[in-house]
């Protein structure tokens, strides 16, 4: 019977980093969520225990930190393509190294209208992300934003839809649509990008696109956000969007004698629709290792 290794990867998963810069009283709070996965030329370990090609993910952990001290953080592209390339560099059968790093967000707390020097509060749930993919000659960027939830209490319909022996959900010229957008893109080419710039664009437009578009769907939205996304930034090959839709629901009222024309809901839950598409531009490069995930 044969019988061989499969895909295999290993990495330190979730390394949680807050980095404070200080500038005399003024400090610069930075919080980071960084996991590492190396991929290469790993059959002795999983053969024999031969750990000789095996870079310790505690050692990987530390690497995170020590390169945060030794350099500013700087962009999370940066910050993880320098972490990339330097395991990819120094480890002999390492092949690929996959960086992935949400930075969640915190904000200065305004006191007496003021923004405080060291006092912060959590910027909601919203993180950015990025996942690098670095190889000996060349990296791929998928960017991107997580729990960025948005709702518009009109503008939005959901009609048309096939009836069947199942089906009781009314149609609606008017309701909610909310959702927590999860967003990827793909850059194409991994250098020359203003990471920063960028992500706040590519954010504004989908912000902008999900307020104005007036929605048949959210479908029809997703597709929507992700043309409009690459309609405004060159530098995206690919945009995909997991969106799962927030039901609100109107809630009856009449038991009690009340009209409620649209203005009491109850929020639910689950379950949710889940929503989820792409838009890719006709001539983007091919994707390679981009988006390929985990061996499992
Ligand atoms: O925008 C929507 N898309 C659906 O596919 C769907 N299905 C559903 O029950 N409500 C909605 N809304």
């Amino acid at each position: 019977m044969g019988i061989s290794l499969g895909p295999n990867q290993y990495g330190k998963a979730e390394v949680r980093m807050v980095t404070v810069r200080r500038d005399g009283a003024v400090h610069h709070l930075r919080d980071l969520t960084v996991s590492s996965a190396l991929r290469g030329d790993l059959t002795d370990t999983h053969l024999t225990g031969d750990n000789s090609a095996v870079l310790a993910t505690d050692t990987q952990k530390n690497t995170v930190y020590a390169f945060a001290k030794q350099q500013d953080v700087g962009e999370i592209e940066d910050f993880a393509l320098r972490l990339g390339r330097h395991f990819v560099g120094t480890q002999e059968k390492i092949r690929t190294a996959r960086i992935t790093v949400a930075e969640h967000g915190w904000d200065r707390i305004p006191v007496d209208g003021v923004p405080h020097e060291h006092a912060f509060s959590r910027s909601g749930g919203e993180s950015r992300t990025t996942t690098v993919t670095v190889a000996q000659d060349r990296a791929w960027i998928v960017s991107g934003v997580d729990g960025l939830v948005v709702l518009k209490s009109t503008g939005s319909e959901f009609h048309g839809f096939p009836r069947d022996e199942y089906t009781t959900l009314a149609e609606t010229d008017d309701r909610i649509l909310a959702t927590a957008v999860t967003a990827r893109w793909r850059y194409q080419g991994d250098s020359g990008i203003g990471w920063a710039e960028s992500h706040r664009e590519i954010r504004r437009t989908m912000l902008e696109t999900f307020a104005t578009k007036h929605s048949l769907s959210l479908q029809q939205t997703l597709y929507a956000m992700g043309e409009a996304v690459l309609r405004a930034r060159p530098e995206v090959a690919e945009v995909r969007l997991s969106l799962p839709n927030k039901h609100h629901f109107l809630v009856d009222l009449s038991p009690f004698g009340l009209e409620n024309p649209g203005e009491v809901f109850h929020a639910a839950d689950r379950p949710y629709g889940l929503i989820e598409g792409s838009a890719i531009r006709d001539e983007a490069e091919e994707p390679g290792p981009a988006w390929t995930d985990a061996v499992l």
